[in-house]
């Protein structure tokens, strides 16, 4: 479809207050990435009960929460082919959108309560967040997704509506899960610093060790999920570019186990669905939930001990997430598979395999757009060592990535 009539139709389901999203994945290679859109057809809000369902999923931080589901079979789809150009230079936001010193003050006391925590044995890492707000002189979520399009090519770039629950866009380098049949990948993402021209770094010794935190803890809930560590391979940590920031990065996959884990076969067993359903594409998707349950949120936007630093988010930070830090993607999507036409192939109609994928993002850089403004949310890990004047900057620098977009 050409973009003019992918935006077309968008427009005019904004217009009369019908649901949508519009994403793009990250493009790591070539010059175009496809653009699409779920347009549901009317704005009932459905929900995501176990993430079995197929269709596209935004959920919250908070897991006592309903996660919202696009179903598939409620929704149009769109597509177009978008062509990579170099990125668009936006205004340098360094200088403007001065924030007030109390938000400053404010922020610097809760990290420097959570060091004091940190220091006295309470949890090893805690995510601290805030948010902010910027006045918007036009609020037109499509065009601010436009601008995101263009500037961020390797950021899962996407704008969500819905009239009942309101408008988020983001621009993250985070993938929680993506699972394409029986294989996973997933990644530890934490540490940050500017990007100053070159990718060749050297990163200290909190940024490390927060860093290894995620690894540890994401590689330990698999295990949890019945994901053994024979079946998982991760990579050496190394450096990795989002906006103008860097990131220390682990890259994590592997095989998603069946049987003896399935809750599919179980309930087969029980009787309790028929035994040809207790096939791999449910098993697999019983893994899904399994999977997504046991490493969301991960300590890269939440902490560890997990729940000790759920507890003080919670309790401290004094607003609430909503979405930011949540996860949003595909889920249970099916995708056509062209294999060899080989006779045996051709002769089982083994040709023509449907596999389901899920591809899951953290929602991080990312802002809610509210009448004249928009809402901006930053954080960052905080360990014993962190220096809470640093911490804010990093805040700061986060904010960025969303501002490029949003001041002239
Ligand atoms: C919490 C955020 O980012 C996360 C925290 C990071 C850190 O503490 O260094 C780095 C990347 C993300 O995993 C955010 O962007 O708001």
């Amino acid at each position: 479809m050409p973009e003019a009539e992918f935006f077309q139709k968008l427009e005019a389901q904004h217009s009369q207050n019908l649901p949508f999203v519009a994403y793009r994945k990250p493009v790591l290679s070539g010059n175009s990435g496809e653009v699409k859109a779920f347009l549901q057809q009317d704005d009932q809000l459905h929900y995501s009960d176990d993430f079995t369902e197929c269709g596209f999923v935004f959920a919250p931080f908070d897991t006592s929460e309903k996660a919202v589901l696009f179903p598939e079979n409620a929704s149009e789809k769109l597509i177009f082919e978008q062509v990579i150009s170099e990125e668009a230079k936006f205004s340098d936001t360094s200088q403007k959108g001065e924030i007030p010193e109390e938000k400053k003050l404010t922020h610097v006391k809760l990290i420097t309560k959570a060091v004091e925590a940190l220091k006295a044995g309470a949890m090893e890492k805690v995510v601290l967040s805030r948010k902010e707000i910027v006045a918007l002189d036009d609020p037109n979520p499509l065009k601010l997704f436009k601008k995101l399009l263009k500037i961020y090519s390797t950021a899962f770039v996407y704008c969500w509506f819905h009239p009942k629950v309101g408008c988020w866009l983001g621009a993250t380098p985070e993938t929680l899960l993506k699972i394409e049949g029986n294989r996973f990948k997933t990644m530890a993402l934490a540490g940050t610093q500017k990007f100053s021209g070159t990718m060749d770094v050297e990163w200290g010794e909190k940024e490390q060790q927060e860093q290894q935190f995620v690894t540890d803890s994401i590689l330990d809930d698999l295990e949890k999920a019945g994901v053994s560590s024979s079946g998982v391979e991760s990579s050496a940590a190394y450096t990795t570019k989002a906006g103008n920031l860097l990131h220390l990065r682990t890259d994590i996959s592997g095989k998603i186990p069946n049987s003896k884990f399935s809750p599919a076969a179980a309930l087969a067993k029980e009787g309790q669905i028929p035994k040809e359903d207790s096939g791999k594409a449910v098993i697999n998707r019983g893994s899904a939930e399994r999977i997504i349950s046991a490493v969301h949120p991960t300590p890269a936007v939440c902490g560890l001990p997990k729940e000790k630093a759920r507890e003080f988010i919670l309790s401290e930070e004094n607003y609430d997430r909503e979405f930011y830090t949540g996860f949003l993607g595909e889920l249970n999507l099916q995708t056509n598979v062209q294999r060899s036409r080989t006779r045996r192939n051709v002769e089982n109609l083994a040709y023509r395999a449907v596999k389901k994928e899920t591809h899951l993002y953290v929602n991080l850089r990312c802002m809610k757009i509210e009448e004249n403004k928009a809402v901006l949310f930053v954080g960052g890990g905080i360990t014993k060592d962190s220096v809470p004047e640093d911490e804010w900057q990093e805040t700061v620098n986060k904010a960025e990535t969303m501002k490029k977009v949003l001041l002239k």
